[in-house]
């Protein structure tokens, strides 16, 4: 059996080239999650995910709690089997979606009571309901149960916040089954207040947790705040250990956060923006419902390898997303996937070549490249 652990493989400046092994295999790092909401990455195979590189997903535990339900899913020989994904799998809590998706929300210091946004049952989360149910998923990387504070909040307010996640924090942990090659990980929170961070991350330290996120960010602060913030933050947690970023990025988010220290990522973004034609290019993003693309016989992305570059104009793509077809959502998809990835492993190249600053100034440069 494996043990989970992380190893330091190489640094440049504050970035860090890195191993995860898990019960469920390795992950390189930096390494970015694509979502995996309903237990499925919307519009792509699983093994088409992993062609693209993907070492991990992330599922959603309060989509799966209200359907199918956890101990369905269990039942069924856990999310692994039942969405046919054998590599590691990190679930976040719950408490993040609650406050962004369900109805009539109430927060105690037991946990969250809300109202399923699908049907309107009632249902009730707490730490360790939260631990409950990623057990009985077979999650690799378990979250421990939070609040992410909202921004912009008051000194006094993200001190309030960030002390009841540390109070579930020692929740989750007491609660957690320790399982060989298995981890929880801890939550940061503290808004923009270095004082808060700190407290936070020596509260955390307590716990003696193998992994932790940095919470409380993408959350409407804008990028300068979020990179402000991770200067101070991210050395707060332990070096030994997998940093996490939740919810982040765009592209130049992705960049600028692993020249700060962050190992994890996973969005939203590359999948969801795939479905409404926006695709991640080396020479910048653009949008496949513009007619400039309708006579337009070239790749994509004459750097990426992936079927929607090597075997499609963007004539095409533009044609399928005009006509509304399914095809045009699952190639941006698998493209988006594909970039997100090349991103990854040319960061991880770079750190273990010592050339980050380089990677980051050429990525930019074809970012703002213009004509694309
Ligand atoms: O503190 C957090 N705790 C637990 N889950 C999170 C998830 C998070 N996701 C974002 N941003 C990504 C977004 C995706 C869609 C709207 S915002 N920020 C996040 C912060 C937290």
């Amino acid at each position: 059996m494996t043990e989970f652990r992380y190893e330091l493989l190489a640094q440049d400046g504050k970035a860090r080239l890195g191993r995860i092994h898990t019960a469920h295999g390795v992950i390189d790092t930096p390494t970015f999650m694509p979502v995996g909401t309903a237990a499925t990455v919307k519009g792509m195979l699983p093994e088409n995910v992993a062609d693209t590189g993907a070492q991990i997903l992330l599922g959603n535990t309060y989509h799966l709690m209200l359907r199918p339900g956890a101990e369905r899913i269990a039942r069924l020989g856990g999310l692994h089997k039942f969405m046919n994904w054998d590599k590691p799998i990190l679930t976040d809590s719950g408490g993040y979606q609650v406050m962004s998706l369900a109805k009539l929300r109430k927060i105690t210091e037991e946990g969250v009571t809300f109202k399923s946004h699908i049907d309107g049952r009632k249902f009730n989360l707490t730490p360790e309901r939260s631990m409950e149910i990623q057990h009985l998923l077979g999650s690799t990387i378990t979250m421990a149960f939070d609040e992410c504070t909202p921004f912009p909040a008051t000194e006094k307010q993200a001190a309030e916040s960030m002390r009841m996640s540390m109070r579930w924090a020692k929740r989750s942990k007491d609660a957690f089954v320790e399982r060989e090659g298995y981890a929880l990980y801890g939550i940061q929170q503290g808004s923009v207040f270095e004082n808060l961070r700190r407290e936070s991350s020596e509260k955390l330290a307590e716990l003696d947790l193998p992994g932790h996120s940095v919470g409380g960010l993408a959350v409407g602060e804008g990028q300068q705040i979020m990179f402000d913030t991770l200067d101070f933050c991210v050395d707060m947690l332990p070096a030994n250990k997998p940093r996490y970023l939740m919810g982040v990025g765009k592209p130049s988010d992705l960049v600028g956060a692993v020249m700060r220290g962050i190992d994890q990522f996973d969005c939203v973004l590359p999948t969801r923006s795939g479905r409404n034609a926006q695709a991640f290019t080396h020479r910048g993003t653009l949008n496949l419902k513009n007619g400039r693309h309708r006579d337009d016989d070239r790749p994509l992305d004459d750097q990426c390898n992936c079927p929607a570059c090597t075997k499609y104009s963007r004539a095409y793509l533009h044609h399928l997303i005009k006509a509304g077809e399914i095809l045009g959502a699952v190639l941006l998809t698998w493209h988006n996937l594909a970039y997100y990835q090349d991103l990854m492993r040319g960061m991880r190249e770079a750190i273990a070549e010592g050339r980050m600053e380089a990677f980051a100034r050429d990525f930019h440069a074809g970012q703002e490249g213009g004509d694309i």
